[in-house]
């Protein structure tokens, strides 16, 4: 589903400011994956995704979607495969719309200009369907305006958004950090539940190894633009905090105090 195949990003080349953010990355994910992403910061997580959505273009390498070649694609072409949620809960979201407003939107997405508008008398039972299964009551506030939502509340309602089209890709660029914890989790239990009822290819960033842990298939670890810790599934189930520690020390040659307080 996403083959990411050695690639390199640099910020101001040449510059006192040069920064090798991606340095051969490679990734290859099947359908229906859930990889969970840690490392410490500026390790190139977000850079990863990034270059996944097309925010900018890498300066080598090849990424492909779905058998379709997105190395060169603009960031506006490639947002028809991808879902996205970032951590700030005003980014997905149009506060001055009412929800049914931003669901409609997100039904847009891959669709021509011309089928848009019809779809949108019948939409209505659909959205309501799709607001009870968050469970947070939203389905009788469809006129609300998304705006009086708490940040929780909004960060499900972009999730849905997310994953309403069913994205090829599913992008959580630390989704819940800005969250309290109790709300936190109630939005990746809702992640879990929307990756798994959807079969949806998902890279979620995360600064706890906890969650990291918890969630999904497969989890990848970043150090200086590199990928240096990489588990599947089974080997993932029988891990501990301490163990990934000391799996990180392991594959990028020194400790982390930032990640030992994640
Ligand atoms: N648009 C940009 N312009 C210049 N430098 C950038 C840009 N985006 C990222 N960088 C730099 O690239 C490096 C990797 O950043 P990135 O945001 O990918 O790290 P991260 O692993 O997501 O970290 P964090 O956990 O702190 O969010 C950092 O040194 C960062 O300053």
């Amino acid at each position: 589903m996403l083959i990411i195949d050695n690639i390199h990003k640099t910020f101001f080349p040449g510059s006192v400011n040069e920064k090798r953010a991606l340095q051969g990355v490679n990734l290859t994910l099947q359908d229906g994956d859930f990889v969970t992403v840690i490392g410490s910061n500026g390790a190139g997580k977000s850079t990863l995704l990034n270059a996944v959505a097309g925010t900018f273009f890498i300066d080598e390498g090849r990424i492909e979607i779905d058998g379709v070649d997105v190395t060169r694609m603009p960031e506006h072409e490639r947002a028809r495969y991808i879902g996205r949620v970032f951590q700030d809960p005003m980014k997905g979201t149009a506060g001055k719309m009412m929800i049914e407003e931003n669901l409609a939107l997100a039904s847009w997405r891959g669709k021509r200009l011309g089928l848009r508008w019809s779809f949108q008398a019948q939409q209505s039972a659909q959205f309501k369907e799709a607001l009870k299964e968050l469970d947070l009551g939203l389905e009788d506030r469809m006129s609300a305006h998304v705006g009086l939502l708490s940040g929780g509340q909004r960060q499900a309602v972009t999730l849905l958004m997310a994953t309403l089209v069913k994205p090829k890709l599913l992008l959580l660029d630390e989704h819940t950090a800005a969250l309290d914890p109790k709300t936190a989790e109630k939005v990746l239990q809702l992640t879990e539940r929307l990756v798994k009822a959807n079969h949806l290819t998902t890279l979620m960033i995360t600064h706890n190894m906890r969650d990291a842990l918890r969630f999904g298939n497969r989890l990848i670890m970043m150090h200086q633009g590199r990928i240096v810790v990489d588990v599947k599934a089974e080997e993932k189930a029988h891990l501990d905090v301490p163990d990934l520690l000391a799996l990180f020390e392991k594959g990028a040659g020194e400790v982390s105090d930032e990640m030992l307080l994640s």
